[in-house]
């Protein structure tokens, strides 16, 4: 599979707060068209949307402050595909079980996730991942903060999972947790496909849930 295939796709990129940079870099290089989003106004004709890694909380406030929630919820309830990376997770999931303060997301994904499930930044690890559905390779993936997958809905699928004995966090959950789910247009990882150099997320991002 090559980019080739997305040349035409255009996809925003959240770009209120997180790693928007590295997600516009990858997303160019698989032959997508990007579009930063800051307002309502840049959803318009989007073929996907794309929410990075940062602070949810920040993404949050900002967002709903900026009156670009609402529409990104609509959005997504009228099907935009939309992958979350580590905060974007968060952003897509349903519930939080430990929201900052009056924290919300936009939910849409039928999850409920725990913030900084594997610890802090410094409680930070890589791991191979097997991912058959995205990959034939194992996927290398970065845990920075991450959230994990406490619930998972009947319609989402699990594409990964580690063993939560990974984390660091005395809080952890117990047995395997989910760190990639897919439910229909919507694609979340705990974990930073962006920072990796490894693109399989994305590119089943743009050829499998795209189209
Ligand atoms: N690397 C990340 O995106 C960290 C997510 C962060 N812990 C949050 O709650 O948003």
């Amino acid at each position: 599979m090559t980019g080739g295939h997305n040349t035409g796709s255009l996809v925003g990129v959240f770009a209120l707060q997180g790693d928007v940079a590295e997600h516009v870099r990858v997303l160019t290089a698989l032959g997508a068209r990007v579009r930063p989003v800051r307002s309502a106004a840049d959803l318009a004709g989007l073929d996907g949307l794309v929410i990075p890694g940062g602070e949810s909380s920040v993404m949050d406030k900002l967002s709903r402050l900026l009156g670009v929630a609402p529409a990104i919820r609509q959005a997504i309830g009228e099907g935009l595909p939309v992958y979350g990376t580590c905060a974007g997770m968060i952003m897509l999931a349903e519930s939080i079980a430990n929201p900052i303060a009056g924290q919300q997301s936009f939910g849409g994904l039928d999850i409920t996730v725990q913030r900084n499930a594997f610890g802090g930044q410094v409680e930070s690890f890589e791991t191979a991942l097997e991912v058959p559905e995205v990959s034939g390779d194992p996927v290398h993936a970065v845990f920075i903060r991450a959230p994990a997958v406490l619930r998972a809905g009947p319609d989402v699928q699990v594409l990964a999972t580690v063993p939560a004995s990974r984390s660091g966090n005395p809080e952890r959950p117990a047995g395997d947790v989910p760190v990639a789910v897919r439910q229909g247009r919507l694609l979340a990882t705990s974990f930073h496909p962006e920072v990796t150099g490894d693109w399989s997320f994305h590119r089943y991002f743009l050829e499998h849930v795209i189209r």
